[in-house]
């Protein structure tokens, strides 16, 4: 476990999930796996003997495959028995012009697995990557190359076809489906060369998303982008039926970077480069060393959510690509092609591990002479030719040294930039496999020879147990797993009822994951929705109500103002009225006669004026009842809406209730599946010592064999040796003659 001090900025909604659906089917499986209990601890008990030592065996050679090409020819040159390739040396061949005995050579070569021309993208995948690539998801550095003579197939089966995927397409689709990754995750640890994680500000999260944007906008035309969209999803339509992998441990964090190089003519580019031009023009990449790890500096690593955005990505820089013509096959690549994927997972910032795959896809190695190639071409062809012919001697002093028990490793691994890159992969120190491609027609005899020759170097390589992850569960899962790939298929005892249980338990979590995905995203779009439409109606509510409010300030302040005139006309009343009395007190002392028109008038004049302001005072009065009237509306419809609002409070409150508790039912059939899974786990555990034994004893078989042919083989070159030294004798004797006649 490496580890940084940063502190994590951002919380992982990337996490992924086991949930039980249906526990009956959990219940069953239980069942099954007990049965299988119970039988693998009879056998057990029986084998125990010679346990210990098969234990020890943890190491094993390189798997190297053969892929034979399929709408060829197959003539007969070759045959195939078991895992065994025998050649026929035809006149025509190298091989067959130095040997003057006319003898017939048959050539023979083992491999780990052969496949005939008919085999299936899908068998191959099965066989071959898969297991591998649940390594690589628990934690392990993984590494697969193929190899073989120009136009053999390697792009076909590391690519595939739109209608008929390869292996890279194949490994997306089964990583995406394996581990599910929240789609809208942001990237938050970037792997860095050292091995170590980069904690992605806020800022830096948003320029990665922009360097994957500017890829797909980048990819030409839309419709391109749509093309390889209708690719994979069609795809993924036709490997939904195969299991997926079975994760024990998922880690809170869990996030996927995918980066696309090429070697051309020893140099490296980037074929993720936005807008990058051909040839010399692009920027040649560095290989730079950290903690023993070689790494490209510079290289693009793009943050990827799903399988599809990972083909897309791949369809990008396979765009990139330096095609050009050769005489042997018209769309021959050029250049050695390196896909990496890396996994970033851990349960915190210092609790983590990067682990790295890389797909391989080697240029067709090619005889100048017969491909005709000239100028630039010819140089290309010698560039991917010392390549693999330094490959060629890297693995072969590895395999010396591991001969010799011997620590120092004379590979001359830094004299080409792929056996740099690849020198921990070639070591034996990660998880690699090679497939080497061959078309079985007469013409390509000898590269053909060349190819399986190097096979059998290969395959003698020491590949060491992969290096253990930092979890003891992932660990413990990845031995159960080693143990189902040494041939569960052929256990003699419960292995269909093991491998039935294994289908039925991978088959149950990816309908757990998908029905929990679905089920949050329902659950997060019908909360979201009612806590939309509840902001809304309470800003409608919030803003009425304020409306109400400076309605009623505005009537009080009207009223207000209403009763102060009331109040001032009623004084200007009494006023007049004391005024009036002073009149008629001042008028009493004159004479009636005189006075009497006089205070008449003042009367009519007064009564007038009163008359008005009573008048007045009556309309101010009316209006401050109405006003008043208004008020107690307002007021009794803002207390309406406060009841309405507080129902509504209530409601939003039941639902997140009723959410929270959907919440805690998933987390208890989670937690219910990781106790099935586990129990199935042990025993595998107890079924992958059986089945070392077993294996151990079918080895040692196979060594014995693999000798005696050896040992048949040596005894045919001796005799071929002694015909030959016969011969020259004889021609000796024969020139000694004639010279002696002459
Ligand atoms: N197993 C197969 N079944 C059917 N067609 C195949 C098979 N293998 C290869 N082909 C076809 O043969 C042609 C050449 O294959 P491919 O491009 O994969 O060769 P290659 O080894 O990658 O060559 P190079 O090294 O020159 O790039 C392609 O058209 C491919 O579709």
């Amino acid at each position: 476990m490496a580890g940084i001090n940063n502190q994590f900025p951002c919380s992982f909604n990337q996490a992924s999930f086991l949930r039980a659906r249906d526990p009956s089917i959990l219940s069953w499986n239980r069942h099954a796996i007990e049965k299988v209990r119970c039988n693998l601890a009879t056998e057990f008990s029986s084998v125990r003997s010679g346990d210990s030592e098969s234990q020890k065996k943890k190491d094993e050679t390189l798997n190297v495959y053969l892929r034979i090409k399929g709408r060829v020819p197959f003539g007969d040159l070759y045959t195939i028995e078991d895992n065994v390739l025998s050649c026929i040396v035809p006149a025509s061949s190298q091989a067959a012009k130095l040997n003057r005995q006319n003898r017939i050579i048959i050539k023979k070569f083992s491999f780990s697995k052969i496949f005939g021309p008919h085999t299936t993208q899908d068998e191959l995948f099965d066989v071959t990557v898969r297991e591998k690539v649940l390594d690589f998801i628990n934690g392990a550095n993984g590494s697969l190359l193929t190899y073989g003579v120009s136009g053999a197939g390697k792009t076909y089966t590391m690519i595939g076809t739109p209608g008929d995927p390869g292996i890279i397409p194949r490994a997306l689709n089964y990583i995406f489906r394996t581990v599910c990754i929240n789609p809208n995750s942001r990237p938050c640890c970037k792997p860095m060369p050292n091995g170590k994680i980069e904690i992605l500000s806020r800022s830096k999260q948003e320029v990665e998303l922009q360097v994957r944007q500017g890829i797909f906008k980048d990819q030409s035309t839309s419709a391109e982008l749509l093309k390889h969209e209708r690719t994979f999803l069609s795809m993924q339509n036709t490997l939904k039926v195969t299991p997926v992998g079975v994760v024990d441990f998922f880690p809170p964090i869990f996030e996927v970077w995918v980066s696309f190089v090429e070697i051309y003519n020893e140099n490296i580019f980037d074929l993720l480069e936005v807008n990058s031009n051909r040839g010399q023009q692009r920027t040649k990449l560095q290989i730079g060393t950290s903690h023993r790890n070689t790494y490209i500096k510079g290289v693009k690593h793009i943050f990827v959510t799903t399988g599809l955005e990972a083909y897309q990505i791949l369809q990008f820089g396979l765009h990139n690509i330096s095609y050009a013509s050769t005489n042997l096959n018209m769309h021959s690549s050029r250049a050695h092609c390196i896909f990496s994927i890396k996994l970033v997972s851990g349960n915190n910032c210092e609790e983590y591990n990067v682990s790295n795959f890389n797909f391989c896809d080697l240029a067709g190695s090619e005889r100048m002479k017969k491909t005709l190639n000239e100028g630039d071409r010819a140089k290309e062809s010698s560039k991917i030719n010392t390549s693999l012919s330094v490959l060629g001697r890297c693995i072969r002093s590895v395999r010396e040294m591991q001969k010799n028990n011997s620590d120092i490793c004379s590979a001359p691994f830094r004299d080409s930039k792929l056996t740099q890159l690849l020198q921990q992969a070639l070591q034996g120190k990660e998880n690699i496999c090679m497939i080497v491609n061959m078309s079985p027609s007469p013409e390509t005899f000898d590269e053909n020879q060349q190819a399986l020759i190097f096979s059998t170097i290969a395959q003698e390589v020491v590949v060491k147990e992969p290096k253990a992850n930092p979890s003891q569960l992932q660990g413990a899962f990845r031995t159960f797993r080693q143990s189902l790939t040494n041939g569960l298929c052929e256990n003699d005892f419960s292995g269909d009822e093991l491998k039935e249980a294994r289908n039925d338990i991978a088959r149950l979590t990816l309908e757990m994951s998908e029905m929990k995905q679905n089920f949050e995203i329902i659950l997060d779009q019908e909360t979201s929705h009612l806590r939309k439409n509840y902001n809304i109606i309470l800003n409608i509510k919030t803003e009425q109500l304020a409306e109400a409010q400076q309605e009623i300030e505005r009537l009080k302040k009207s009223n207000n103002y209403l009763e102060k005139t009331r109040s001032e006309l009623h004084w200007k009343l009494n006023k007049l009225e004391e005024q009036q009395e002073t009149i008629v007190l001042s008028d009493s002392e004159q004479e009636d006669e005189e006075n009497s028109s006089f205070s008449t008038r003042k009367e009519d004049k007064v009564g007038d004026i009163e008359e008005q302001h009573l008048l007045q005072v009556k309309l101010l009065e009316d209006k401050i009842k109405r006003l008043e009237a208004i008020i107690r509306e307002k007021e009794s419809e803002a207390d309406d809406r406060r009841l309405h609002d507080e129902e509504n409070r209530k409601r939003l409150d039941e639902l997140n209730c009723t959410n929270s508790e959907l919440r805690d039912e998933i987390r208890k059939l989670e937690l219910t599946l990781h106790d099935a899974v586990r129990d199935y786990y042990e025993l595998e555990e107890q079924e992958k010592s059986l089945r070392i034994a077993f294996n151990d004893l079918t080895a040692r078989n196979c060594v014995l064999e693999d000798k005696n042919i050896l040992l048949m083989q040596e005894l045919d070159e001796y005799r071929n040796r002694c015909l030959l030294q016969q011969q020259e004798l004889d021609d000796l004797k024969n020139s000694n003659t004639e010279d002696i006649i002459n």
